[in-house]
């Protein structure tokens, strides 16, 4: 056991050792394969978890005995192609490389039960793939063999902002310029007069991409001197050519700095050696009149919307938009549409963003994407550019830099600062970090210790990847409409930005896709049959559908949920359709509720006041019976069980939860009724007062209280507590919900969840789940909480770059009522 020290080699003569089974080398600072290790042929055993190994050696495949290979935490990008040949291999860890393409033949390592392979931008085979195991990665690479292989370049656009942003007019203009391009109008170029130069210099598209920040550690840096890059048109670096002698976190906060200074800051960066006319358009016209283009765009529309959009018919391109609501009723559901291997367009409108607002309009937005796609590629664009004057313009685009570039170094540098409170306490003796409470990292052992340190890497090296500097847009303007096409699809097609845009996929893959989304194919979902079906005529056996599934769910083409009990029965293929029943349930908007619910001629004036009320209900208190459920959702279903299936996928979504159908028992013809959490706007206001140490009953003497508490230094999405106010319906009974709170019982243990959002910028948001018990008994306490924060867990799950902590709360303290009690760290 030689793990956790500082070993870079191996001392001569190690391969001596002829007779050693087990060596552990994780924990060290090994920057290459210890050639010693191969000459161990007895060597069953391998740990090299939490080097820095880049490669690993073909004759690695010498080690006949090796049962298990921990590899995790490394920067390996490649397998050797004989590592298919470790036969005895049981145990294969991966997780945390750079690999992208797996080895041919991995169906030859079948006796492998232990895989992890997540946490690597796997390209072929997919990551859904991947993830399922060696049978499906083996029957995946016999399927590419077999058949013939098919290409079909669909990206998903996704298009986020505020309210009023310009997402939707945006989202028209560009699909309108399609149609519009080869019209002889639209040739002549709507321009202004400007030459091309000047116009590229607006749209920050200049030659190399020039101007473009880079923010965080990414593959796709941007050489500062274009003239030694070989990089293709758009300008970017390799991933071979980033500088390997700097630490991911040296990359992150040191490119800020530069970039931030060189970029955003300097009135006239160079670009190619030569100076530009200016970094932001000063050459947009105030008075531009309103163009064909827009004509007739201008209709506003409301929630959730998905369209295709071949962007370049020629190359076979489409995106598939997804344009998300600016409105926050829309946040509980939004995040299900926020998916790696998207584009991201975060829009901005610039006549009405001032320095105030930029967390509300930018700076959060950020936190939220980063938070659930660590590494997400984003794209700036602001709007209404023609209703702002030059200077304007260009001071708002660089305020904006500025501040992104602010947050990310602040965000950097306290995830820097919390890894290296980590390593200090790592430096310790585990028995000096037991000898009082009051010593960081109490009671925590190494392991989780080192855990830790590897999600604040992981944070620090998926910083998102945002691309450009500000793209400033008229909508009025055909030109800026097209450069804006242009730019989105030159960095949809660069291969180290969306290198899984060009992947091969197995012919069956494709025709699988095409037979969901063929005309007839239009009813709302498929059973999971009809689906294997479609599999079956694709040419896909049942087993073999899962992955194809799961890989177009990921991609943002269709809901597949693969996990859930109920619903990975059905196959939602019918996206616009789905969303506009999401839609309905976040519009908040009386007016268009009763117009659906009055639809029908023959309502009596009885019948109408009745829906009055229940929409009134619904918008005070979230509550709506199913039957009503079913009215306002009529176009879209025809029978019981579809309203069945519905009411289950909303409860899936942490949209609503039903409060009066006993536990897997039917409800024997009463009317069922369904409340939504994101509604809610009433304060508990005793469960404040319990949670703080005033006990209700009064017994503050026996009673011992426990009380989980979960931090969120930077966000707390939004729509996450509704979320998880659903989560736990099946957990307890007598709730009584408030806006922050939930105040229940577990049997007959009282539970709280509480969430607090942050007072002031300088405190974090927290989320806390508390019991209480009598000493004797306080493990009923445990027991009742223990189901809630497994069921936060597996949520929080759901975000994989959300960075928080978790404590259990001084008890003493809490009984005392002291507004700052003790906070135990440790794993829970
Ligand atoms: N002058 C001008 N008006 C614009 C521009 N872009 C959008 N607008 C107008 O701004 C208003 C809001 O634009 P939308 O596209 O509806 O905004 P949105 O982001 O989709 O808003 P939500 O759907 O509510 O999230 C509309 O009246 C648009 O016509 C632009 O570039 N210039």
């Amino acid at each position: 056991m030689l793990d956790g020290n500082q070993l870079r080699v191996l001392p001569p003569g190690f391969g001596r050792l002829q007779r050693l089974k087990m060596l552990n080398l994780s924990s060290n600072l090994l920057g290459e394969f210890p050639e010693a290790v191969l000459a161990l042929p007895s060597l069953e055993e391998l740990y090299l978890s939490r080097n820095q190994l880049p490669l690993l050696p073909a004759r690695l495949c010498q080690l006949h005995q090796l049962r298990t290979l921990w590899l995790d935490n490394n920067r390996i990008r490649y397998l050797p192609d004989s590592i298919v040949q470790l036969h005895s291999l049981e145990e294969l860890v991966l997780q945390g490389n750079q690999i992208a393409i797996l080895p041919e033949g991995f169906g030859q390592l079948s006796r492998v039960t232990l895989w992890k392979i997540k946490d690597n931008p796997l390209i072929q085979p997919p990551y859904e793939v991947c993830m399922k195991g060696i049978p499906y990665i083996a029957a995946y690479q016999q399927e590419l063999a077999h058949s013939q292989p098919a290409l079909k370049p669909r990206l998903k656009l996704v298009l986020m902002g505020l309210k009023d942003a310009g997402k939707t007019l945006l989202r028209r203009c560009l699909m309108e310029e399609e149609r519009q391009r080869d019209s002889p109008l639209a040739a002549a170029g709507k321009d202004g007069g400007r030459t091309q130069q000047q116009q590229d210099i607006a749209l920050g598209l200049t030659p190399e991409g020039g101007g473009k920040i880079q923010l965080g550690h990414s593959p796709i840096t941007e050489p500062r001197d274009a003239s030694t890059s070989k990089s293709s048109s758009v300008g970017h670096t390799s991933i071979e050519q980033q500088d390997p002698l700097l630490s991911p976190s040296l990359k992150v906060a040191g490119k800020i700095k530069l970039e931030h200074q060189d970029v955003c800051l300097s009135p006239s960066p160079k670009v190619n050696g030569e100076a530009q006319i200016g970094h932001f358009p000063m050459l947009l016209e105030r008075d531009a009149p309103l163009t064909p283009l827009v004509a007739g765009l201008t209709g506003t529309r409301q929630g959730i919307e998905v369209t295709d959009w071949t962007a370049d018919a020629e190359r076979g391109l489409t995106f598939i938009v997804y344009e998300l609501a600016g409105d926050p009723s829309y946040d509980v559901i939004q995040s299900f549409f926020l998916s790696p291997g998207a584009l991201y367009v975060l829009v901005v409108n610039l006549s009405a963003y001032t320095p105030h607002c930029f967390y509300s309009a930018v700076g959060y937005f950020l936190h939220w994407l980063g938070a659930k796609v660590p590494h997400a590629v984003v794209c700036m664009v602001g709007t209404h550019a023609d209703l702002c004057a030059e200077r304007e313009l260009e001071e708002k685009c660089l305020d904006i830099h500025h501040q992104i570039a602010l947050q990310e170094k602040r965000d950097a540098e306290g995830l820097q600062s919390l890894a290296q409170q980590v390593d200090n306490a790592l430096g310790q003796d585990f028995d000096l970090r037991c000898s009082s409470p009051h010593t960081a990292f109490y009671g925590v052992s190494d392991k989780n210790l080192r855990r830790k340190k590897a999600q604040f890497q992981y944070l620090l090296n998926h910083r998102l990847q945002i691309l450009s500097p500000v793209l400033p847009i008229s909508c009025q303007d055909h030109y800026q409409v097209r450069r804006l096409r242009d730019k989105l699809l030159s960095v949809a097609e660069h291969r180290d930005i969306f290198p899984n845009l060009h992947r091969v996929l197995p012919k069956s893959w494709q025709v699988l896709e095409e037979l969901h989304f063929q005309p007839q194919a239009q009813q709302l979902w498929l059973s999971w049959w009809d689906s294997a079906r479609l599999g079956l005529q694709a040419g896909l056996t049942e087993d073999r559908l899962q992955s194809a599934l799961s890989y177009l769910h990921e991609s943002g083409k269709l809901l597949y949920f693969e996990e859930h009990l109920t619903l990975r029965e059905y196959v939602f293929h019918n996206l616009p359709g789905l969303i506009d029943i999401l839609n309905v349930f976040c519009q908040r908007d009386t007016t268009v509720l009763l117009q659906k619910l009055l639809s029908d001629t023959h309502i009596d004036e009885l019948r109408t006041t009745q829906l009055h009320h229940y929409v009134e209900g619904f918008l005070l208190h979230g509550l709506l019976p199913a039957h009503v459920i079913r009215l306002l959702l009529k176009p879209h279903i025809q029978s019981r069980e579809d309203l069945q299936l519905i009411l289950e996928l909303l409860e899936k979504m942490g949209l609503c939860y039903c409060i009066n159908k006993p536990k897997c028992k039917p409800l024997n013809g009463a009317t069922a009724w369904y409340k939504f959490p994101c509604y809610v706007k009433n304060e508990v206001p005793h469960a404040e007062a319990w949670i703080n140490g005033t006990n209700l009953s009064g017994q503050s003497l026996v009673i011992e209280q426990l009380q989980i508490e979960y931090t969120f230094p930077f966000i707390f999405p939004s729509g996450l507590f509704a979320r998880y106010s659903v989560q736990i319906n099946s957990h307890v009974v007598q709730r009584s919900d408030g806006k922050y709170q939930i105040y229940a019982y577990r049997g007959k243990v009282p539970v709280v969840v509480s969430y607090r959002p942050a007072r002031s910028t300088q405190q974090p948001d927290t989320l806390s789940i508390a019991s209480h018990a009598s000493l004797p008994n306080i493990w009923t306490a445990w027991q009742a909480i223990t189901p809630l924060v497994e069921e936060l867990n597996v949520l929080l799950q759901e975000w994989p770059g959300l960075y928080y902590t978790v404590h259990v709360l001084c008890s003493k303290c809490l009984k005392r009522g002291s507004p700052n009690p003790y906070a135990f760290p440790g794993k829970v």
